[in-house]
């Protein structure tokens, strides 16, 4: 572990201080470059946009760039450590931004006093992309920041921590109780966190078919029942009208646990209270609500996800996050909405159903993976990803009307 530190250290500071850079795609070598690249050249582009808006998309980047915005109040599962101590995982997912969708990004760290001061500074800078990727912003804020800006932007906003962690959830929910015979439609669910991503993973199993009165939301407090009366209007949603309190109550019984709270809040003892062949996917970074050893000791009937890459079953917004902004991006899609939300479900929860190429079982240091309880999620550098993903997520955008271009040919096939 302390290795591990060291290394993680070493490797933001060098060979050189972070995980990105800009870099040049026309040549500026001689005084005729420049001349294009800069003045006098550059006025003919400026004088094209300023005709034709759309030619934006033509003669600049914005069209494949996404603004990584945070302002540190939720940082992983690490808390409200504020917007410098963000910026390593907004330069990681634009890392992963480029690495796994050839997608530009630039990481950007609001410090504000109101949520409106937030809002109208992201709402002030927005078209100078062409999506709006929000990151580790809190619960219950992050909801009225992401509603603001959808009405207020032209391009899509999406607020990484409920919906790509939502999507991701449900890909790999279905598969798993398909895995272990169970039906959506009857688990018991428990949800320990009942923040940002907690909500949004909870709405989308509902949609995927889960049943709200059969899911037992916990945040610090317990269990979000309908006699509380300090429940924000996005917990009070999930409110249930039970007589359980604690989590040992909620999870007695339970066919699924979805952690996206904080570290180790999942006893050995608690998880032998759930029903034969349970789901357990913890997914708080970097460290989960139970160790999958630990899980797995406990009992061998267990299928145990984690959001973190040194473990099989890694569920994680990574899994999404560039392949739906991919498909976004590519028809010009004004917002990211549910059909092209569940495409993205459907589409990484089918990969997992093929058999692997070597070049995956190579780069995830495995000799076989199939579908089954220690593979029910593809693997983050299965390159098969962005094609399945942003194709379906583009195909959705078309047909449910949000799109603004048409498919581009060939795409992806
Ligand atoms: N694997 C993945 O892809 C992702 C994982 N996550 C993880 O989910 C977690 C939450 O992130 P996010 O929703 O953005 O953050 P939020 O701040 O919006 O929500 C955190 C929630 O966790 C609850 N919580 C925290 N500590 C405890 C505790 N000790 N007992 C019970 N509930 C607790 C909070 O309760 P209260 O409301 O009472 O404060 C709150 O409801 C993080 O650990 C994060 O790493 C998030 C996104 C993606
Ligand atoms: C993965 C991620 O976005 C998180 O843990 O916040
Ligand atoms: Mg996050």
């Amino acid at each position: 572990m302390a290795d591990l530190r060291q290394q993680a250290l070493d490797y933001h500071a060098a060979p050189t201080p972070g995980k990105i850079s800009v870099e040049i795609t026309t040549p500026a070598e001689t005084s005729k470059d420049l001349s294009l690249a800069y003045s006098p050249g550059v006025a003919e582009p400026v004088r094209e946009i300023a005709e034709n808006p759309d030619d934006v998309y033509k003669y600049t980047g914005k069209g494949n760039t996404v603004a990584v915005i945070s302002n540190g109040t939720a940082i992983l599962g690490l808390g409200n450590l504020g917007p410098m101590a963000s910026k390593p995982v907004m330069e990681g997912k634009a890392l992963l931004f480029k690495r796994f969708a050839d997608i530009n990004s630039f990481d950007i760290e609001v410090t504000h006093n109101t949520v409106e001061e937030f809002i109208s500074t992201v709402a002030n800078i927005a078209d100078s992309f062409g999506g709006i990727n929000l990151e580790d912003i809190k619960a219950p804020e992050c909801f009225q920041i992401e509603k603001a800006l959808i009405e207020r932007c032209k391009v899509p906003v999406f607020h990484d921590d409920q919906h790509g962690t939502a999507i991701v959830t449900a890909a790999g929910m279905i598969n798993a109780l398909e895995i272990q015979g169970k039906n959506i439609k009857h688990a018991n669910i428990v949800c320990m966190g009942a923040g940002a991503a907690a909500i949004a993973c909870m709405e989308l199993l509902i949609k995927c078919g889960a049943q709200r009165e059969k899911i037992y939301m916990l945040d610090r407090k317990g269990v979000v029942h309908t006699r509380r009366d300090d429940l924000n209007e996005y917990k009070k949603l999930f409110a249930n009208n039970t007589d359980k309190r604690t989590l040992e109550e909620a999870i007695d019984g339970a066919d699924v646990f979805v952690g996206v709270s904080g570290p180790n809040l999942l006893s050995a003892e608690q998880l032998k209270l759930m029903a034969p062949n349970p789901v357990v996917f913890a997914c708080s970074n970097p460290d989960p609500e139970i160790k999958p050893e630990l899980a797995k000791a406990a009992r061998d009937d267990v299928i145990i996800a984690t959001g973190r890459s040194d473990y099989p079953n890694q569920v994680n917004n990574v899994l999404c996050f560039p392949f739906i902004f991919r498909g976004a991006l590519d028809v010009r899609a004004t917002k990211i909405n549910d059909e092209m939300k569940i495409a993205a479900v459907n589409a990484i929860r089918e990969l997992t159903k093929e058999p692997v190429p070597e070049e995956v079982l190579l780069a995830s240091g495995e000799t076989s993976l199939i579908f089954g309880k220690e593979y029910i999620i593809p693997k983050p550098m299965d390159s098969r990803l962005c094609a399945r993903v942003a194709r379906a997520v583009a195909l959705a955008a078309i047909e449910s009307g949000v799109a603004q271009i048409e498919l581009p040919e060939n795409y992806f096939i």
